[in-house]
């Protein structure tokens, strides 16, 4: 779901690529429901297929990890959990301050899985002196005039702002000189960061767009069916052979022959 921008080159200095970091957190996932059903071995097409990716992709992307799997049995489940949590870094303890604790700071406050995946929120941070004490998802809100001294008590290096967007580069600037290199940026504005801090972005409403064009898309393709199926149905019976050298490859459009790749 997120769409994301990071300051580091496409190739990870350990040498994994970035398409294959972004894919970890998709295995780990299906990984994890396996461990929980105490399933001991998986084959790469039934964790591909669990984890919406191709097979051939996995084994790529696993043979980054130095894991090629048994043939015949596959890949040990607890093994690559532990190889892809390490991976990512989740085998240690990550603070995280969430900065605005409106509407979707406390939804994110109160969301459990970061805590299941290593993620501990050590702060919840909001400029609202009326929000100061208040105690959202069993945690007291703190004022944003304290937001350098609980990151660098904390040790804190990844933030997730949810200000309103008019405010989102003033607060990821003071992130970013207490000390955080890493932020999800919610607020729907492009932040500017220096040389290594890591921006991700999680954008719904650009989520929904492309949701929203592939909709668009398919009730096109769904009206020419209808007008392909509407044309035959008034073509006669049996259809004049094509002419001599044509490839077919056209299609009944409601305004007569269309070719039959469009252009974008
Ligand atoms: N990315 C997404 O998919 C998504 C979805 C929903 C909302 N949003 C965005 O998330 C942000 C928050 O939305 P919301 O509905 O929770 O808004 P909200 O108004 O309920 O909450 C914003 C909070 O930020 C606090 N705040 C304002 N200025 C601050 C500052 N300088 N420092 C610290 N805290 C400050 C406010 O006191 C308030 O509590 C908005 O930018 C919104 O557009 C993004």
């Amino acid at each position: 779901m997120a769409t994301g921008r990071t300051h580091r080159p496409a190739t990870r200095s350990r040498g994994i690529p970035e398409a294959t970091v972004a894919r970890l957190p998709l295995y780990l996932r299906a990984l994890t429901a396996l461990s929980e059903r105490s399933v001991p071995t998986v084959s790469s097409e039934e964790l591909a297929a669990a984890a919406g990716v191709n097979s051939a992709k996995l084994r790529k992307d696993f043979s980054y990890l130095g894991s090629y799997g048994t043939r015949g049995v596959g890949y040990d489940v607890e093994y690559l959990v532990y190889q892809i949590s390490r991976e990512l870094g989740l085998t240690q303890d990550w603070p995280v301050v969430i900065v605005g604790i409106g509407n979707l700071g406390a939804a994110l406050a109160g969301y459990g899985g970061f805590a299941s995946r290593g993620f501990r929120v050590a702060a919840l941070i909001d400029a609202d002196p009326a929000m100061t004490g208040k105690p959202v998802a069993g945690i007291p809100v703190q004022h944003s005039d304290e937001l350098e001294k609980i990151i660098e008590e904390d040790g804190v290096s990844i933030g997730v702002i949810a200000t309103p967007a008019g405010v989102a580069q003033q607060v990821c600037d003071r992130l970013v000189a207490a000390g955080v290199t890493s932020i999800l940026n919610f607020a729907p504005t492009v932040l500017s960061v220096p040389d290594g801090v890591d921006v991700r972005k999680v954008d719904l409403s650009i989520e929904l767009q492309i949701l929203a064009f592939h909709e668009q898309r398919k009730a096109g393709e769904e009206s020419n069916a209808e007008a392909d199926a509407g044309a035959e149905a008034e073509a006669p019976a049996v259809a004049p052979p094509a002419p001599r050298g044509s490839t077919g490859a056209t299609r009944k459009g409601p305004d007569g022959d269309v070719p039959a790749v469009m252009p974008a």
